[in-house]
């Protein structure tokens, strides 16, 4: 009798144990639903998401790492399905739309909101967009605007998953490096000389702590670096240089090219100035130049370039898989404002280069009109010849795709 009930008892235990625990998982869950809603009711896709999330989850510090991890993820699916049903589709189901499409292992998340799809989630993601009536083009009605040789299909898909983090290996170091990858047993690969392949989200600060011996850059980004054509004693100028990552892909490449770089704002060259100092590079010019309409300026020396880079400010298409609220949130207008853009950025350097000269034009963006149509343009409308370069897809390795030509001033 005694057995009997304390048998009843602990069978009674364990079932209250069991719902308890579904209650609060069922609670956890829910809450982190209505926490990436906030987040995405107060997001308008100006400031970078992973800023706005950093914000966020300042002022709530009691999430902790696992809860900031599920909301993030979340957040990030939802802008992952870009324009698909994009005005018709309840948050709650767009979450989870995402979630089914981006994970690739059964979560306790669709167990309990979808469990229909938490045991399709391990299929192949074109099966799961076909469950789910999605279509590339519904996710991406922009196919019409991209450069010829991109695959569309690869890039929609690529979308899906946060592509890989690259390093580029710097002052011989190589062995360096993968020796303390390989003593932190991190999986990486090496797909060309120096650029290293790492999973997305490796904390590469804390396992190299030498910052002069990398530098955090795309593989594509590392690509276009050769077309610099430089030699020892050349003026070369990197007129959209951001932080720098080209000047100092340049300056690897060669170290006595002699450098002078632009940006439009002071605070961009404060930063480039501290991404220099941890690069140690040094003996380099800044000047803060709106390329936007022609300039002169007494102070801007040397006054003829035998090289110019101009990275041009573009829409980011080619790394929208990094940043998918930048595909939510694009319209076909900012096609022509960035065209414009490039356009008269690109011919107000022109006089700046030495006839003979090279000047690399390079994009993050797959569209033709940012890419070969501004390639066309500019051979009709100034003395540039393209010579090589085009298209670099990156999805194949989970990188970024970019646009990099090299032309030549006509003499
Ligand atoms: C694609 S980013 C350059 C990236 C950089 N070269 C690198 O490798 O890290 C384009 C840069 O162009 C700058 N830019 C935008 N409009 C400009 C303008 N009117 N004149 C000069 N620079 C401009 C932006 O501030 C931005 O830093």
């Amino acid at each position: 009798m005694h057995f009997t009930f304390c048998i009843f008892g602990e069978m009674l235990a364990q079932r209250a144990f069991h719902h308890f625990l579904k209650q609060s998982d069922m609670t956890r869950w829910e809450s982190y639903i209505v926490s990436a809603r906030k987040v995405l009711e107060g997001y308008d896709g100006k400031l970078p998401l992973h800023h706005f999330l950093k914000d966020f989850f300042k002022a709530r510090p009691q999430m902790g790492s696992r809860d900031r991890r599920w909301i993030t993820q979340l957040v990030y699916h939802y802008f992952r399905l870009g324009h698909w049903r994009k005005d018709s589709l309840p948050v709650e189901e767009r979450l989870l739309a995402g979630t089914f499409l981006c994970e690739q292992t059964p979560n306790e998340i669709l167990a309990l909101q979808k469990p229909e799809w938490n045991e399709k989630v391990t299929l192949p993601l074109p099966e799961k967009m076909k469950l789910l009536g999605i279509t590339e083009a519904a996710i991406f009605p922009f196919m019409g605007y991209l450069s010829a040789a991109l695959d569309g299909k690869a890039f929609v898909n690529s979308f899906f998953s946060q592509p890989r983090l690259f390093i580029r290996v710097r002052r011989q170091q190589q062995t360096a490096v993968e020796k303390r990858l390989q003593e932190k047993d991190i999986d990486f690969e090496t797909p060309a000389p120096g650029c290293i392949s790492l999973p997305n989200g490796t904390k590469i600060e804390t396992i190299l702590p030498e910052k002069s011996w990398y530098v955090v850059q795309d593989a594509s980004s590392q690509q276009t670096g050769n077309l610099f054509q430089a030699r020892a004693g050349e003026a070369w100028w990197d007129a959209c240089a951001a932080s720098g990552g080209k000047s100092i892909l340049l300056r690897d490449k060669c170290p006595e090219v002699n450098l002078t770089v632009s940006d439009i704002r002071k605070s961009i060259l404060d930063n480039l100035q501290h991404r220099f100092a941890d690069a140690r590079i040094d003996g380099y010019k800044g000047y803060v130049i709106d390329l936007s309409n022609p300039f002169s300026s007494p102070d801007f020396k040397p006054l003829m370039f035998d090289g110019i880079i101009v990275d041009a400010p573009c829409t980011g298409a080619g790394t929208w898989a990094r940043s998918p609220e930048n595909l939510f949130y694009f319209s076909e207008s900012q096609l022509r404002r960035f065209e414009m853009l490039q356009r008269n950025i690109t011919t107000n350097v022109v006089p700046y280069l030495k006839k003979g000269g090279q000047l690399v034009y390079i994009t993050c963006s797959v569209f033709a009109s940012e890419n070969e149509s501004m390639v066309q343009w500019l051979e009709a409308n100034t003395s540039l010849r393209a010579q090589e370069g085009g298209l670099i897809q990156g999805m194949g390795q989970g990188a970024d795709s970019m646009f990099a030509v090299r032309f030549v001033k006509e003499g």
